[in-house]
């Protein structure tokens, strides 16, 4: 079945300006050396009024709306790269392309005209987007794509060039993903896999720890040294979907300073008991008493659809 196109109202990306990162590096001409800068982070998920994300581990479940889903696919033509779990990629599948519809820019329009494709199309004259390139080769219009970066210490994703991720690269409508992992050599075949479509293994060799609700024998890696790999990629923006525990471990105390931006979209629906949910660790303070683990502050909302976004920044915690 065709997909249905994902359209954007220009009110709503005028909306979510303020929440988002400088335009994507892979603009021509932009700089996109490493850093020692962490990249801006913006955390994005949905999310039922009882604060699940699916109806259980595993389980690939649809809480946007067309217009919410819309949304999600503008950020993910706003950002270098978008991240999930390993939990996420073998529950869902996922493509973590950009399908927003896309159309010719009108003929008088130069290619780094701010209003080019994408940008024409939402009527984004006043601000400046640039999620839509020129391809020079052919002179055809591509929406920018952020690059899947899926987090499996272990290599528990068994992926196969049928991987949805993988038939959208070599169809030229994503990007191949780059995968987190300890693992020191990875499998020949994967590795091969990968490489053919622009994809890689990053080999993170930094001490993992044990985080909170982990098994003992699930070490995790360090947040920040995440993060450091991705920006030692040229990856200035990184949006992060989840799932839970991706999400529930960000949100932690101990980590929530990482988070530019926060984008939800809530569902008007409930999932119930055995889902997964969002819900990060407890604060428990010195003295035993607790206290909220973390509070958003420059609220913006935004019904798109029978969905309500919300946007806003993690609240400093002194
Ligand atoms: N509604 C929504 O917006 C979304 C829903 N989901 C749902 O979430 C569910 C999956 O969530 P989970 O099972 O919690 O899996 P997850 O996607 O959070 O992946 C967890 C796994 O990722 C790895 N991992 C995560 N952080 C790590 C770190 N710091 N260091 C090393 N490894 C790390 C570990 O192997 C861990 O077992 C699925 O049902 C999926 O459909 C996923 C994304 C978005
Ligand atoms: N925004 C949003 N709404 C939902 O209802 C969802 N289930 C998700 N899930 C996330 O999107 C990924 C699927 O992406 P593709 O459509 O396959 O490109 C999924 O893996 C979750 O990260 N998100």
């Amino acid at each position: 079945m065709a997909e249905q196109s994902l359209v954007l109202p220009s009110i709503a990306a005028m909306r979510l300006e303020p929440h988002l990162p400088p335009s994507p590096s892979t603009s021509p001409g932009k700089d996109i050396s490493p850093s020692s800068e962490p990249p801006f982070v913006t955390l994005t998920f949905a999310t039922s009024l009882d604060s699940a994300l699916s109806l259980g581990p595993g389980m690939r479940t649809t809480l946007s709306g067309l217009r919410s889903k819309a949304m999600t696919h503008y950020l993910r033509s706003r950002h270098d790269a978008i991240c999930v779990g390993v939990g996420t990629a073998i529950a869902d599948d996922p493509g973590l392309n950009c399908r927003l519809a896309a159309e010719a820019p009108p003929l008088e329009t130069s290619p780094t005209s701010d209003t080019a494709g994408v940008g024409a199309l939402l009527g984004l004259a006043s601000i400046s987007t640039k999620q839509s390139v020129i391809d020079e080769t052919n002179g055809t219009v591509t929406t920018h794509q952020p690059r899947p970066i899926v987090i499996d210490p272990k290599l528990r994703w068994d992926f196969t060039s049928e991987s949805k991720v993988m038939k959208l690269a070599r169809a030229g409508k994503g990007l191949a993903p780059y995968i987190i992992t300890a693992v020191p050599n990875p499998p020949e075949d994967k590795k091969e896999l990968l490489q053919d479509l622009g994809g890689k293994f990053i080999i993170l060799n930094e001490p993992q720890s044990f985080g909170p609700n982990v098994g003992s024998d699930n070490r995790r890696f360090d947040w920040r040294t995440i993060l450091a790999a991705v920006r030692n990629e040229g990856l200035q923006s990184i949006m992060i979907e989840g799932g839970g525990e991706v999400i529930n471990s960000l949100l932690s105390q101990e980590n929530s300073h990482l988070i530019d931006s926060v984008i939800i979209t809530i569902a008007p629906t409930w999932l119930g008991q055995g889902s997964v949910f969002v819900s990060p660790p407890r604060n428990v303070n010195a003295n035993g008493s607790s206290s909220a683990v973390a509070r958003l502050t420059n609220i913006t909302y935004m019904p798109l659809g029978e969905d309500l976004v919300l946007c806003g920044n993690i609240a400093s915690q002194d």
